[in-house]
């Protein structure tokens, strides 16, 4: 019996010998049915396990909080994949690094340029990008998520390396984008056997069954060539005495300083954490900018509230500033229904536990792996009732101002604890000023087919690791006549 207790595990779909939940897991919105089986179950941790591996899933901000927040330092490992991190290389990316010192290092390198007091230096580089989309919106309205990856890349790259990216098939994002895409297809446990099975990572290439390895090795060179040839540019132009003005040769700079460890090793550094921040931020920034955009087409009373603040507080003539971010408090509570409405990513980022641990009298081994479901969190109806409406109100007091107490999506949405994401800063400002300057200068409207009838957009969102909404179309037109001018003319920052 006492043994019985010590081992108790939390409730959850009973699964089958050997493969143990393999079949229960949905394919798709896992996040949903975890919360559902939440439900079901009556309790906010649930307990799977796939051949072997236990999972717990946490669904509410209280056992989020106790686990990976109050006992951060037994709860910020990262599961190592034999296929993702070791054979294609996506280990480099700190997001992936296991806890401990090397992480550590990349961490407070990342910090240091992009701290809540340090950002505002990269606000050169949104407000450019981000006056950009406009124009490129206009221009082409059917391609919104390009758009918006030429204007999260861009202004990423720039911020990291100095580099101006081209309008069309640049280099570097090229480059990119090609290794991004084998962290779509390597990322998710349980893609690859090898996973379940590190052994056989030591097969060769050349052997039958070893598919996965050559596929591997040449996602490999593609991973190598994002983090190395930006940042061989950087060491090059430093090297003739013009160095860029950029997060990577700051940090390269600070280095002459540093004297604890090789010169190599921290150069190594300097690599791994730039490069982590162009897979860390192009495409999360994406998700979320379309991700209110859909919002726009389908609560259009927001769409006028919105702008009807930005006229009273804004001349016509001109975009906001970040600085004006204080009297726009409905824009702000905007972007905060955003990233509440729909998480762009769902269930964060597991984590694995270091030693055993127990919590409310269940048992959590070592090697677990632990996910914080963030769409519970912030779908909970306790906290924001009726989640799934778009209410930017539900962070407002009566006068309109920003309500301090209302609980804010920051709880959930950027992940936990010590591995909290430290690009949230610029994300927010990104993602606000974009939405600051679409709602300025443009309506967004749904489109009409041929019969005159408004297409509607499915609402619906793709699954993984980062969650978009599905491709939708919308129209959009200038505000005034004064916006049209302001679109098209440059500006002290282009
Ligand atoms: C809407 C935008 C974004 C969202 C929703 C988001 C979300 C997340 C989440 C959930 C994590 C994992 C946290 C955890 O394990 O608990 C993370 C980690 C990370 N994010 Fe973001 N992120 C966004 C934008 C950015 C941007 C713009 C950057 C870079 C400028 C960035 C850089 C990183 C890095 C470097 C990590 C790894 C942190 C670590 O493991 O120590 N993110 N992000």
């Amino acid at each position: 019996y006492s043994k019985r207790q010590r081992f108790r595990l939390p409730p959850g779909p009973k699964g089958l010998p050997i493969i143990g939940n393999a079949f229960d897991i949905p394919v798709g919105h896992e996040w949903v049915t975890y919360a559902k089986w939440s439900c079901e179950y009556g309790s906010d941790i649930i307990y799977l396990n796939i051949a072997g591996q236990p999972i717990y899933v946490l669904n509410s901000v209280q056992a989020i909080n106790d686990l990976l927040e109050k006992r951060s330092s037994n709860y910020s490992d990262r599961m190592v994949m034999a296929m993702c991190h070791e054979i294609v290389g996506w280990g480099k990316n700190f997001a992936f690094m296991p806890y401990g010192d090397f992480w550590r290092e990349h961490r407070r390198m990342f910090h240091q340029h992009f701290h809540s007091d340090v950002v505002s230096k990269h606000h050169i580089h949104i407000l450019k990008q981000a006056k950009d989309l406009l124009g490129r919106i206009l221009a082409d309205p059917d391609n919104l998520t390009q758009h918006l990856r030429f204007m999260a890349g861009a202004s990423i790259l720039r911020v990291s390396y100095g580099i101006d990216i081209q309008p069309e098939n640049d280099h570097y994002v090229g480059i990119a984008e090609a290794a991004v895409h084998s962290l779509a297809l390597t990322g998710n446990v349980g893609s690859y056997l090898v996973d379940n099975f590190p052994i056989l990572k030591y097969l060769p290439s050349w052997a039958p069954g070893a598919q996965f390895k050559r596929d591997g090795m040449k996602w490999r060179e593609q991973v190598n060539r994002m983090f190395d040839e930006p940042f061989e540019l950087v060491k090059r132009l430093m090297a003739e005495g013009k160095p860029s003005d950029s997060v990577t040769a700051s940090l390269l700079a600070g280095l002459d300083e540093r004297k604890d460890k090789p010169r190599q090793e921290l150069e190594t550094a300097v690599k791994y954490a730039t490069g982590t921040s162009y897979v860390g931020g192009a495409d999360t920034t994406v998700s979320a900018v379309a991700t209110f955009v859909l919002a726009m087409l389908k609560f259009p009373n927001v769409q006028s509230t919105a702008q009807a603040e930005l006229d009273r507080v804004i001349d016509s003539g001109r975009l906001p500033t970040f600085e004006e971010r204080d009297s726009l408090p409905y824009v702000t509570a905007v972007m905060k229904e955003t990233l509440r409405w729909h998480q762009v990513t769902p269930l964060a980022v597991p984590r694995t536990v270091t030693a055993d641990d127990e919590y409310k009298g269940y048992y959590i081994p070592a090697g677990s792996l632990v996910i914080g479901n963030a769409w519970a969190v912030l779908h909970d109806e306790t906290r924001y009732p009726n989640p799934g409406s778009f209410d930017p109100t539900r962070f407002l007091t009566s006068d309109g101002q920003l309500n301090k107490s209302a609980p804010d999506p920051v709880e959930a949405c950027f992940g936990y604890g010590r591995r909290l994401c430290p690009g949230r800063h610029f994300a927010m400002d990104t993602i606000w000023l974009n939405i600051a300057f679409i709602l300025t200068t443009l309506d967004i409207a749904k489109p009409s087919d041929e019969m005159g009838q408004p297409i509607e957009p499915s609402g619906e969102f793709t699954s993984g690791t980062l969650s978009h909404p599905v491709p939708f179309k919308a129209s959009y037109k200038p505000r005034s006549k004064a916006a049209e001018v302001l679109i098209r003319e440059p500006m002290f920052y282009d």
